[in-house]
């Protein structure tokens, strides 16, 4: 069984506008809530793809409750533990590209997360959790770490798609897989990355200290696989960029849906480089038929 963790899930209000005149009124063009944060998008993708899986978490208040009845519409399953507060609202606002307002999220009781601990004893030896985006202050910042030295050892493949000290930590107990995007590979190491060529070394240092496979996604670069020795590069399909919020989400779910399917590591990224353009030119997210459609123009290259 595939069960993704979100932490901190999230109502993504996407508002477009003409302009934005700080300081002013702003009227909004179209406007959209839908429910986000990063394990909820693995699901929603998985769920597209076919793949059977549950969404864990926290979820709470009138924020909480829309986000579960819309992911139960989408039939998407979910498992989420309540909490008191309301679950955060994200803004993304487009307009001259997209800028991100992420809420902090409720307050988490230890008697809450120990609840939700206590749910991961369920996983089974050959079990997939995927552990992505930001944890909420009030959890420690240990949390990840933690859950992924007791899993990969209990043979539950676990892939983490999370920032700074929260990725940092988890590599010496092996990741199955992490998929930092460029910015947050250079700030791991404390450089600015803007081309494959220049995120390579550090995508090599990822894997001496510890992590089985490494995706590095560049936007429209492209993207970057790193297994053992080997560092492989992917395309981008020709198409218009709609709205990238979820691409990167996208790409581990791809990944994740083939490599259940075929076990071919090489071959999963190419699915997951699809499903990351397929969102990135789609309104919502990727659909099955729109990532083999575009899956045709990608190619995988040893670099
Ligand atoms: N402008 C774009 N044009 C084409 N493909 C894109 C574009 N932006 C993203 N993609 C595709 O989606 C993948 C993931 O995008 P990106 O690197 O922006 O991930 P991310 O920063 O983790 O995204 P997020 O956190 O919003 O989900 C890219 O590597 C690429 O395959
Ligand atoms: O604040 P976090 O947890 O780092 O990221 C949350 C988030 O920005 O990530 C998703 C896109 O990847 C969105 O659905 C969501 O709003």
């Amino acid at each position: 069984m595939i069960y993704t963790c979100t932490f901190n899930p999230s109502i993504d209000f996407f508002v477009k506008v003409e302009e934005f005149k700080w300081g002013e009124l702003n009227r909004i063009k179209t406007e959209m809530k839908v429910p986000g944060g990063k394990g909820i998008n693995v699901s929603r993708v998985l769920q597209r793809l076919g793949v059977e899986n549950k969404a864990l978490g926290f979820i709470g208040g009138f924020t909480g409750q829309f986000i579960t009845d819309a992911l139960h519409t989408e039939g998407i399953e979910t498992d989420f533990i309540s909490v008191e507060g309301d679950s955060r609202i994200n803004i993304k606002l487009q307009v001259e590209g997209e800028t991100e307002l992420n809420g902090a999220g409720p307050a988490i009781s230890s008697k809450q997360l120990q609840a939700f601990l206590d749910q991961l004893r369920r996983l089974q030896p050959g079990d997939l959790l995927v552990l992505a985006g930001s944890i909420p202050q009030a959890l420690p910042d240990t949390l990840y770490r933690d859950i992924v030295k007791d899993y990969v050892n209990r043979d539950v493949k676990v892939i983490v798609d999370a920032t700074k000290q929260l990725l940092k930590d988890v590599l010496p107990y092996r990741p199955f897989l992490i998929k930092p995007n460029h910015i947050e590979l250079g700030e791991l190491f404390g450089v600015t990355i803007q081309t494959p060529q220049e995120a390579i070394p550090y995508g090599k240092r990822l894997i001496e200290r510890g992590a089985k496979h490494v995706i590095v996604s560049m936007g429209d670069k492209g993207n970057l696989l790193f297994k053992g020795d080997h560092v492989y590069y992917t395309n981008i399909p020709k198409g218009e960029l709609r709205n990238s919020v979820g691409a990167g989400d996208s790409v581990v779910a791809g990944f994740i849906a083939s490599y259940v399917k075929l076990g071919d590591s090489v071959e999963a990224f190419r699915y997951g480089a699809a499903a990351g353009s397929a969102s990135a030119y789609s309104e919502g997210f990727c659909t099955k038929p729109f990532i083999e459609q575009l899956i045709t123009q990608i190619n995988v290259q040893q670099v």
